[in-house]
């Protein structure tokens, strides 16, 4: 059973004594979402990274969520992807491809990718053009006091340097606020061209979840989620606190090993 507990600002927390019921948890949530969404506005637009979510992901693919799931109505984006070629080992797309797309019946027209042929740069223009026609057909719903996109999900991840999508600590696209979709060609991590959401994108998201498990992440989600006071690094992890949605925390019980601020209870 997951331990759970709600830090105000932070969002809610749930710490899972194992992958295996952080995974059922995770599919739980996704599905209520996509139950909710579909019967709200009739699709579901929701925005996945790479990385350790796609496998923890998996109970999707499985029964009931198989069945139950409306995976007709579910339209797919990348709150990150990496500019390789979709057959690359390091593209994110490959990834859910493998891992979750090609296993359950979402039609392939509504599986939004980048251009993977172009530069970062061309590639981040392009995607937040698809975005933008998205959004005038409402299949990607609109905040209410911009143009800019809400989706209903975003699912992040995040690396032991408390970079989410693909927004590293220190950056100067972490304080983008004019587009929709940045790109970057100088990743820490491999490989370096990247594109990403912009924080006010993320931000703006009807729900977020950060997906965090191992504990190498130990120290980073203690700075994100517990107030460590005026000298905290500015985190991009930190930085993801959705303005009128949702944000929920799911991590296993390494990855939660530092945390001091919340208090949990069954
Ligand atoms: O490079 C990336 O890393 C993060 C974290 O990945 P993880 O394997 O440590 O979970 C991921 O969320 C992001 O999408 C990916 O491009």
């Amino acid at each position: 059973m997951a331990l759970s507990g709600t830090c105000t600002e932070r969002g809610e927390v749930k710490i899972h004594e194992s992958l295996d019921e952080l995974s059922t948890d995770l599919a739980d949530y996704i599905a209520k979402l996509s139950e909710a969404s579909v019967k709200e506005r009739g699709v579901f637009a929701v925005a996945l990274s790479g990385g350790s979510l796609i496998d923890l992901m998996r109970k999707l693919c499985d029964a009931p969520y198989n069945k139950t799931v409306d995976w007709a109505k579910w339209y797919i984006f990348w709150a990150d992807e990496r500019v390789v070629a979709k057959n690359h080992s390091n593209s994110n797309y490959k990834l859910a491809k493998d891992g979750l797309l090609s296993k359950v019946p979402i039609i392939p027209s509504h599986v939004h990718s980048i251009n993977d042929s172009v530069s970062a740069e061309e590639a981040a223009d392009d995607y937040e053009f698809a975005i933008r026609q998205l959004v005038k057909t409402r299949m990607v719903s609109v905040s209410e006091n911009s143009d800019c996109p809400k989706f209903d999900l975003i699912l992040l991840g995040m690396g032991p340097d408390g970079h989410a999508a693909s927004l590293f600590p220190n950056h100067s696209v972490l304080s983008e606020k004019d587009e929709w979709v940045t790109f970057i060609t100088d990743s820490p991590k491999p490989p370096p061209e990247r594109i990403a959401f912009t924080m006010p994108v993320i931000n703006l998201a009807s729900n977020v979840a950060l997906v965090v498990t191992g504990d190498v992440k130990a120290e980073a989600v203690h700075l994100a989620i517990d107030d460590v006071g005026p000298d905290c690094p500015s985190l991009p992890a930190k930085m993801v606190q959705p303005m009128k949605g949702n944000l929920v925390w799911f991590l296993d019980k390494p990855a939660a090993s530092k945390l001091g601020r919340c208090q949990f209870s069954e």
